[in-house]
């Protein structure tokens, strides 16, 4: 809907041919947006070579953990020398690979070839045409300005940015600090504690960042603080709202059968945790979350546990 906003011809690739005839006779996919009609200029195939035919960029929207899957699928009809946009926001289970790095690995582009848009970008508001804003993160200054310029539309403003690294850990690990938040808002806490964890929460982000090679600004930025308080703070996300119904005393099982829609961070807590280890970098919060994602913790056990640990100083703790 931004591109198409933006003045582009938009091709969607999708899984079901139903979905396909959806878009293309009524423009509403009305198991995920109901309600929201969808511009004229974006139509769906479910031939993938069809919808990459003459594309000026390739914009991937899967779920992070079968990207590999369907990038392996769609080998040989992705075009050779266009941009490949991740909208990803997760870590790959097993590999703790990054979204860009799977994209460079199975499709050999280099990180001239490969952005990330990432920011407070919650689907429906973006779909209503709601006002936003967004990073366009790229190695190569060039790719990064002609996407910003492909995107930039009367309801969404994208900045530029070089960091992919801080770009990317930003959106993945916030989802993981929303379950935290909904666990809180689940429990019946206030705003104190809601606040305390986005506030660490962002701080054991950018240390892993920072160590990952980011740049600490990022964090201060739309794809860090901007897109962290968007997802703690609406009942529209996805990760808060699981995380909601675990504080609610609802399993991780019991949620996901309610639910076709990705909730990020319940796969993602265990691959950032591990990449945390690697680095020796400290992520309180994302432990606890993995813990409790894997039925070891209870959270309300989480939540106490995080203030009990030892005291520490806030610029190092
Ligand atoms: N929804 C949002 O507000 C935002 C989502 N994102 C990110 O975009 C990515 C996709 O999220 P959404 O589209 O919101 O998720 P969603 O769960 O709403 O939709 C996922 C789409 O992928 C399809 N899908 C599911 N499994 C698949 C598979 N194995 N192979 C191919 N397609 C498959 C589904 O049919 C559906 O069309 C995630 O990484 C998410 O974090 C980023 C910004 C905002
Ligand atoms: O990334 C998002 C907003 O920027 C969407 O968050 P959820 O996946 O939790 O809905």
């Amino acid at each position: 809907t931004v591109l198409a906003n933006a003045g582009n011809q938009v091709s969607v690739w999708a899984r079901r041919e139903d979905v396909c005839d959806a878009i293309n006779a009524r423009h509403e996919n009305a198991e995920y947006l109901p309600g929201i009609e969808l511009p004229d200029a974006i139509t769906a195939t479910h031939d993938p070579a069809a919808a990459a035919d003459g594309a000026e960029a390739v914009v991937l929207a899967v779920p992070s953990q079968s990207l590999r899957e369907n990038l392996a699928d769609w080998a040989g009809v992705l075009p050779n020398a266009v941009p490949l946009v991740s909208l990803m926001k997760g870590v790959e289970l097993g590999t703790t690979q990054r979204m860009s790095e799977v994209i460079a690995e199975l499709t050999g582009a280099g990180p001239e070839r490969i952005a990330v848009v990432s920011g407070p970008n919650l689907a429906r508001e973006i779909a209503e045409g709601q006002p936003a804003a967004s990073v366009v993160a790229c190695a190569d200054e060039g790719t990064a300005a002609r996407l910003q310029k492909l995107c930039h539309s009367p309801t969404f403003r994208p900045y530029t940015n070089n960091d992919v690294v801080g770009c990317e850990l930003g959106g993945a690990c916030k989802n993981v600090i929303a379950l935290a938040v909904g666990m809180a808002v689940g429990l019946g806490f206030g705003d104190n504690a809601r606040a305390s964890v986005i506030t660490r929460g962002l701080a054991e982000i950018a240390r892993l960042g920072t160590a990952l090679g980011a740049d600490e600004h990022t964090f201060s930025g739309l794809a860090g603080l901007g897109d962290l308080v968007a997802t703690c703070s609406s009942p529209l996300s996805r990760n808060r709202t699981f995380g909601e119904k675990l504080g609610q005393g609802m399993t991780v099982a019991e949620i996901a059968a309610g639910t076709r829609q990705v909730a990020e961070g319940v796969k993602s807590c265990a691959s950032i945790s591990e990449l945390a280890h690697h680095h020796d970098v400290e992520m309180p919060i994302a432990e606890h979350v993995t813990k409790v994602v894997a039925g070891e913790m209870t959270p309300k056990d989480m939540l106490f546990s995080l203030v009990s640990r030892s005291a520490k100083s806030e610029r190092w703790g």
